[in-house]
């Protein structure tokens, strides 16, 4: 079959069935995934088949991770989340065969190439490196949750604006940081993830499996969930030309109702295809029962407090996430000419302009998606250790010919804005003089 030009895909050999379909969703991405991934029903590693059936309930990072990646191609998310030797050792005795036909994905990770060399180094400098940040960050989250609900009951007895958007935000901060858990082994902190209308598993599909991944590619679910409302890929075959200047007028709308956008679309899913709820998708209510339980408001009152506050969170989470590192016309899109190195870790650097207002500070860091670069290579590591990281990867970075940009909020803003409006493909490949 030959594929239409726009369609070809920079990192695959296919054009991802999931983006036929009518409602994108992280369901609709893995059945997409599912039928283009050449994973003949179980797992597949490079260019072997694996039955990790009886391996799921043994996983030390939990079941959802296997289960949900039944019959998919989970090499490069395999790699990205284990640092140690042991996975790769033991995956052997759960091989069924070779896989009848090649991989569809075209990026590389060769032993010698920049991310296999880059995470070997990470892996010995673990070894020795200072833990401590780790518990500051914990307390972080700890003082951040407890200030939701201390500032939610305030705003409703005090009847304070003011209050209100500080319970906003601790909720948005919340939020980001508990981004930071959700990556790992099952622990309790990602679940208050939730608490915005998010929910983790959902988003360890959309982030961590696609958007982590796959990022600024047609594989990418943070990208084709947002269209056409937001339309970052430089082709004009999906962004039309209203679009592309409607988009800065309806965008802070968009950023108000995302949360319950994600909601909404999740209850609808599961009404009329298959239940994707969760028990965790009722944490939310945690926020308005402490209203009523803290305040002598009635519970409609509460109820509309709690959205308010929803609705300040979304607002101000997409305007930290969406203009975090990913979008701006220098950054790789999808359409953009490839790098000549195909390396993974390459790519990966390729697509963010890391925000080097924030490198300072733990706090800013862990609530506002910063040291973005090193969390996409290592994301199952915590926010806290990763500047000890930095020299390793300025060092391999040179030595591959690659390039950790860095600019500050604003200028991410302005770059995402013009990043909507571009429909021409970059013609220079990244790491090319
Ligand atoms: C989609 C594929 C997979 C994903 C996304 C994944 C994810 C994870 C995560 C998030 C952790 C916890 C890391 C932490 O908190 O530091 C973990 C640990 C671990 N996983 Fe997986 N995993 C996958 C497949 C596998 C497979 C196929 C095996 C082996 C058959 C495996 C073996 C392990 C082991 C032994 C650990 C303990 C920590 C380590 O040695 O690195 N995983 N995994």
């Amino acid at each position: 079959m030959v594929i239409e030009e726009w369609k070809k895909c920079g990192i695959a050999t296919k054009f991802p069935t999931y983006r036929n379909s009518k409602l994108v969703t992280v369901e609709s991405w893995l059945k997409g995934k599912r039928v283009d991934d050449e994973a003949e029903g179980l797992w597949r590693i490079n260019d072997g088949i694996y039955d990790f059936t009886d391996f799921i309930e043994k996983h030390p990072g939990g079941e959802f991770w296997i289960r949900e990646t039944r019959g998919t191609d989970i090499t490069e998310a395999f790699e990205a989340h284990h640092l140690t030797s042991a996975p790769s050792k033991m995956i052997e005795k759960y091989k069924v065969r070779d896989a009848v036909k090649p991989r569809i994905y075209t990026l590389t990770m060769h032993e010698n190439g920049f991310y296999k060399t880059l995470k070997r180094r990470v892996a010995e400098k673990l070894k020795t490196i200072d833990n401590s940040p780790k518990q500051r960050s914990d307390l972080i989250h700890l003082g951040l949750l407890v200030s939701i609900f201390l500032f939610a009951i305030a705003s409703a007895r005090l009847n304070s604006l003011l209050f209100l958007a500080l319970a906003g935000t601790a909720l948005v901060w919340t939020c980001v940081t508990a981004h930071n858990y959700f990556h790992r082994r099952d622990n309790w902190r990602m679940y208050t993830f939730n608490l915005s209308m998010l929910n983790f598993c959902s988003w360890r599909v959309s982030h961590a499996m696609s958007h982590h991944i796959y990022p600024n590619s047609y594989l990418d679910l943070e990208l084709s969930m947002f269209e056409p409302l937001l339309c970052w890929i430089p082709n004009p075959h999906i962004k039309s030309m209203m679009m592309r200047y409607v988009s800065w007028i309806t965008e802070p709308f968009a950023y108000a109702i995302a949360f319950f956008l994600q909601m909404a679309t999740r209850i609808y899913y599961s009404l009329t295809h298959t239940n994707i709820m969760y028990w965790h998708d009722l944490i939310p209510l945690t926020i308005p029962l402490s209203i009523y339980l803290g305040s002598d408001w009635p519970l409609v009152l509460c109820l509309r407090q709690w959205l308010y506050m929803t609705a300040i969170a979304s607002f101000a989470f997409c305007v930290i996430g969406l203009n975090a590192a990913h979008h701006d016309p220098a950054i790789y899109h999808e359409g953009d000419a490839n790098r000549e190195d195909r390396d993974w870790g390459l790519f990966q650097v390729d697509t963010i302009i890391d925000r080097g207002d924030l490198k300072k500070s733990q706090f800013l860091v862990l609530t506002h998606f910063g040291d973005h670069a090193l969390h996409h290579l290592f994301p199952t590591l915590d926010h806290g250790i990763l500047p000890q990281l930095y020299p390793i990867l300025y060092q391999t970075l040179d030595e591959f010919k690659g390039e950790l940009r860095e600019c500050n909020h604003i200028e991410h803003i302005l770059g995402q804005h013009k990043q909507l409006l571009r429909i021409k493909p970059n013609l220079k490949p990244p790491g090319s003089k």
